[in-house]
Order: structure tokens, then C-alpha cells, then sequence
């Protein structure tokens, strides 16, 4: 097995992700494991993952100085890379150029490290600090312009170092990286199963649930229409499904979930109209974290009250389920992980939650998600259908909401996603939407002088979710765009189009 020591990464479950693809079993462990606990787990080899930290800081995160005189194999990524240099003498500095994205990377592939990979590959970096000066006995064996160690390696001691992330989708040759790692530098050979995930969570859930009753959160999405229907298979008639309106929703997409859902599943659901409660809550508030917490919150409250509500008909109910998926875990921070922003699922969640929660999507990402939901039989449109947060356009629109800013997003949001599907990019597109930035700034329409607001369009290519990049819509469909939203939404005078990646961005712009 192989050990992954987790400094705080947004990445720790893909390299475990990464390692179990490869067929050998992994776990992700603290940074601060003990040397007893690493000998106890016997790993053929240990990987230091990336995280928040500059090890030059005062209270950086470090390992125990002894795993390196353990004699096994290491791969740092990122910060774990930066610790490896550290330690053996190097020095690390904060990069005159960081690198967030994409970079063409020319790799050494007489490196155990990158056997069989071409000399130049496209890589995906996210780091402000970099190795300014190589340790002794280390050499370099990937670099670029801007960081003249984007790799490095001491074979002799069987240390390895990337700057680079090999575990994200958007590294082109990442998943030969790792596999090179457990494989040609471990010697482990590929003998792990992954299983089948669907019947055991099935049995699981069964056996933890037993003949108590469980309320689904359901927004028609892919990740809570997976679960519904995992624990609708577990449970049967004792699952009931609450969908809420919050009046955050795109056009008509309340009734369409309602539709879809009564047309493709024999489940009981509910339909709550909510909107005038979360509108209320988050009039005059503008703060994209508090906004998601009172949304997490509302959501919560308006559970506990169908629970109440159907405590004669139903009976007593015990468990949430939600679709919650791991990036929404990750993304709303840990014990080591920063906050980049609270889920309403997750980091939102009120104190005081009357549930137990059950959240048997939690360890996945989005692709694994859809993988189980075709497994499960669901159908191609409902389990190929774009992500679209919780919190709605309460997050599209950026800082205060009112109901007119709500209309303009919902009705540019509506004409650009007809005219991707006109032009046949729905498929090539991971998630595309409008937000609403609100700024408002000077036109001529009609010779009048116009100031109204910019609609800003935001497409991004992913696998994941993880790490995403814009899409590249021809400009031909873009120019088709944007007439139509400045010539069919009121109050819309510029729109412009969003061509940073993840990171250095995020996919939502709250
Ligand atoms: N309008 C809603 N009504 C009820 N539950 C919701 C609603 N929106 C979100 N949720 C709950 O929050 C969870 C997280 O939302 P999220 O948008 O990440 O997932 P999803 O809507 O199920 O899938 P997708 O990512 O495809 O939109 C959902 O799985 C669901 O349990
Ligand atoms: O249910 C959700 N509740 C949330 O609070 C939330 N915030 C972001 N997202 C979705 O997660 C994916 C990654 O988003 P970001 O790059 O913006 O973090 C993208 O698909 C986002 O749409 C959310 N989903
Ligand atoms: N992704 C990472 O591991 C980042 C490491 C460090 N915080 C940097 O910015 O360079
Ligand atoms: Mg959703």
C-alpha cells in the first residue's frame, strides 16, 4: 500500500483517487503520523501532498525529519515537494513568478519519474512559493522558463519531487506520473479492486439505516438524484425526497424537476415553495460567505419542518441524505485545508442540524458520481446534466441580491444556455452559466446613453470540478450570445466572457 500525508491539500483524495486507479490500495493520512503508525501500515511508499502552507513560515507543517530514513520511496507534490527541498538543504523562496494553470513542461524521461513521457507536456501548477536552490544530491529533471525546479530527484536515496500536480485531470500525463511512482519506483503491482460501488453502498445503507426513515434533500441534480435513488434502493418507501424552491432556481426549473422527477422515479416528492423566506433572509446581505451560510441554514430549517410536518402521516424521521460529493467537503475547508468557500451542504450547514446526516456520495468526485448513477440505470440526460449549486444564482449575482438583479441573471442565464444547445456544445461544455458582477457601466442604445449592468459569461471544460478550464466557444456563438442577451434583457448593456482557469479562479465567482 502507499501512504499519502496530507499537508492541507485541495488534492489529497484525487491522489488517492490517482493511486487506487492504478490498482493499489491507498490511505491519506496526517502530515504528523507518527513513525511507529507509518511501520505498523508497512507502505511500499509515501507521497507528500501540496497544501496552503509556505514551509518557510514559522508554523509551517512538517513531517517527522526520521521518514526519510525509513529507506522507502517518496514523491512530494507541491508543498510536499517544497518540505523535500527544504530539508535536504535547498531553499525556498516566494517565486517573482508564480504559475497558477496551465505551463508547458519539458521532462527528463531518462527520470524513473517520466518514463515514456514526450519532452514537452501540458501541466497544471497552482503555487506561489518555488525551489530557488536545488538540495545537494538532487538533480533537476523537469523545468520550465519561470521555475527552474519543476522537478527533482535524489535516486540514489529514492526521493522525487514535482512541482507540478500529476493528480489533477488537466495535467496531460499525470496519471503516467503516478502510475510510474507505485509502480515502476514502488514496485507495487496492480492488484487492488475497487468493487462495485453501488451494491455495497446499498448494503450499507441498509444496514445502517434499517427500517427508520430518512428525508432527501433533492434538487433534481445529478449528485442528489445518485443518492436518492441508492438509498431509495436500500430503504424503498421509507425514503421521502424534499425539493426545494428557494426562488434561486434558473427559468422554469422548478417546475422541469418536478416534471422529470415524477416522470422518472417512483418515489414519494414533496415540492416546498420557499421563496419568499430565502429571499427575505438575504435581503441586504452581500457577503458571499455569510450568504451561503443563511442559504445552508434556510435549507436546514425548512427540512426539519417537513419532518414535523409529516411526523403523523409518515412517521418519525431520522436521517438527511444529501448529495454531498467531495469537492463540496474539501472546498469548505478541514482540520489542514483552508476555506475556499462553505458548500451549503457542508461548511454552511447551521450547529443544530435535527438529523443525522447520510451522505453516501461523500467521497466522490463528479465523474465517479455519474459512473454509479449510469450503473444505477438512471437516464443519460439526468445524469449528464450540467452542475448547478445549491445556493443558486444567490450566487451569480455578486453581493446584494434583489429580485430585479435576480431576473436579469435567470434571463440572460436562459438565452445562453439556448444558444449553446443550438449550436450542438452542450455535451463539450462542462458547466456554463451567466453571472451578474454588478457593475454597472456607460453604452449607447438607440443614441441614448445607457448605464446598466454587465452580464459576464462563465464556460469551463473539467472532469471534476477540481481544476477546470474556459472553454473555448467560437466566436461566432459568443457574438450570437451576446446580441441576443443585450437585445432581449433589459438593463444589460456589456457582456464579456471569462477566460481564467481553476486555479487561479474558481468555477462559481462566489
Ligand atoms: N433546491 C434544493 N432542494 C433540496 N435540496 C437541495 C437543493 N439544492 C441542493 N440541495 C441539496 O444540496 C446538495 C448539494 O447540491 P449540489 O448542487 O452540489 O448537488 P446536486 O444539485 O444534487 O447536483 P448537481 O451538482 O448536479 O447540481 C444536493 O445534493 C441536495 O442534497
Ligand atoms: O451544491 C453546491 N453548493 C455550493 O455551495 C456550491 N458552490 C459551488 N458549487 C459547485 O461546485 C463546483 C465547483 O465550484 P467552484 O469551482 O466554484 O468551487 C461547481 O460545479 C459549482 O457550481 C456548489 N455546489
Ligand atoms: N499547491 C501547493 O501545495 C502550494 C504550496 C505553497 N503554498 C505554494 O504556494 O507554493
Ligand atoms: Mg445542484
Amino acid at each position: 500500500m502507499i501512504l499519502i500525508l496530507d499537508f492541507g491539500a485541495q488534492y489529497s483524495q484525487l491522489i488517492a483517487r490517482r493511486v487506487r486507479e492504478a490498482k493499489v490500495y491507498c490511505e491519506i493520512v496526517p502530515y504528523s503520523i507518527s513513525i511507529e503508525k507509518i511501520k505498523e501500515k508497512n507502505p511500499s511508499g509515501l507521497i507528500l501532498s501540496g497544501g496552503p502552507a509556505s514551509v518557510y513560515e514559522e508554523n509551517a507543517p512538517k513531517a517527522l525529519p526520521e521518514i526519510f530514513e525509513l529507506g522507502l520511496p517518496i514523491l512530494g507534490i507541491c508543498y510536499g515537494g517544497q518540505f523535500i527541498a527544504q530539508t535536504f538543504g535547498g531553499k525556498v523562496t516566494r517565486a517573482s513568478s508564480r504559475e497558477y494553470g496551465r505551463i508547458e513542461l519539458d521532462m527528463n524521461s531518462d527520470s524513473k519519474l517520466f518514463t515514456g513521457i514526450d519532452k514537452s507536456t501540458k501541466c497544471w501548477m497552482s503555487h506561489t512559493d518555488y525551489i530557488e536552490q536545488l538540495p545537494e544530491g538532487f538533480e533537476v529533471t523537469a523545468s520550465s522558463d519561470t521555475c527552474p525546479v519543476a522537478a527533482m530527484e535524489n535516486t540514489e536515496r529514492n526521493i522525487y519531487a514535482v512541482q507540478f500536480h500529476p493528480e489533477v485531470e488537466h495535467t496531460e500525463r499525470g496519471r503516467e506520473v503516478l502510475n510510474n511512482f507505485v509502480h515502476g519506483v514502488c514496485g507495487e503491482e496492480s492488484s487492488w479492486d475497487m468493487g462495485n460501488y453501488a451494491e455495497e453502498q446499498i448494503k450499507a445503507i441498509k444496514d445502517l439505516v434499517g427500517d427508520k426513515k430518512a428525508l432527501c434533500a433533492l434538487s433534481g441534480g445529478v449528485d442528489s438524484s445518485v443518492a436518492a435513488v441508492l438509498v431509495h434502493k436500500a430503504i424503498g418507501k421509507n425514503l421521502v425526497c424534499v425539493f426545494v424552491d428557494h426562488g434561486l432556481l434558473r427559468k422554469d426549473e422548478g417546475d422541469q424537476v418536478e416534471h422529470v422527477f415524477r416522470d422518472e422515479f417512483d418515489m414519494n416528492l414533496i415540492r416546498v415553495n420557499a421563496q419568499d423566506r430565502f429571499l427575505g433572509k438575504l435581503e441586504g446581505v452581500s457577503d458571499p460567505e455569510k450568504k451561503r451560510k443563511i442559504i445552508g441554514e434556510e435549507f436546514i430549517r425548512v427540512f426539519e419542518e417537513e419532518k414535523n410536518r409529516l411526523k403523523e402521516e409518515f412517521g418519525h424521521i431520522d436521517y438527511l441524505v444529501q448529495g454531498t460529493i467531495y469537492p463540496d467537503v474539501i472546498e469548505s475547508g478541514t482540520d489542514t485545508a483552508a476555506v475556499i468557500k462553505s458548500h451549503h451542504n457542508v461548511g454552511g450547514l447551521p450547529e443544530d442540524v435535527d438529523f443525522e446526516l447520510l451522505e453516501p456520495l461523500r467521497q466522490l468526485f463528479k465523474d465517479e458520481v455519474r459512473q454509479v448513477g449510469r450503473e444505477l440505470g438512471i437516464s443519460n440526460e439526468l445524469v449528464e446534466r450540467q452542475p448547478f449549486p445549491g445556493p443558486g444564482l444567490a450566487i451569480r449575482v455578486l453581493g446584494e441580491i434583489t429580485p430585479d438583479k435576480l431576473e436579469i441573471v435567470r434571463e440572460a442565464d436562459f438565452v445562453f444556455r439556448d444558444e449553446i444547445k443550438k449550436a450542438g456544445l452542450q455535451n463539450q461544455i462542462w458547466q456554463y452559466f451567466a453571472c451578474l458582477p454588478n457593475i454597472r457601466s456607460v453604452g449607447v442604445m438607440g443614441d441614448e446613453r445607457t448605464y446598466s449592468h454587465t452580464i459576464a459569461l462563465r464556460a469551463v471544460t473539467s472532469t471534476d470540478g477540481m481544476t477546470s478550464d474556459w472553454a473555448r466557444i467560437p466566436h461566432e456563438v459568443l457574438e450570437k450570445i451576446s446580441n441576443r442577451i443585450v437585445n432581449e434583457v433589459d438593463h444589460v448593456n456589456r457582456i464579456v466572457y471569462d477566460i481564467t482557469s481553476k486555479p487561479p479562479s474558481t468555477i462559481e465567482w462566489e
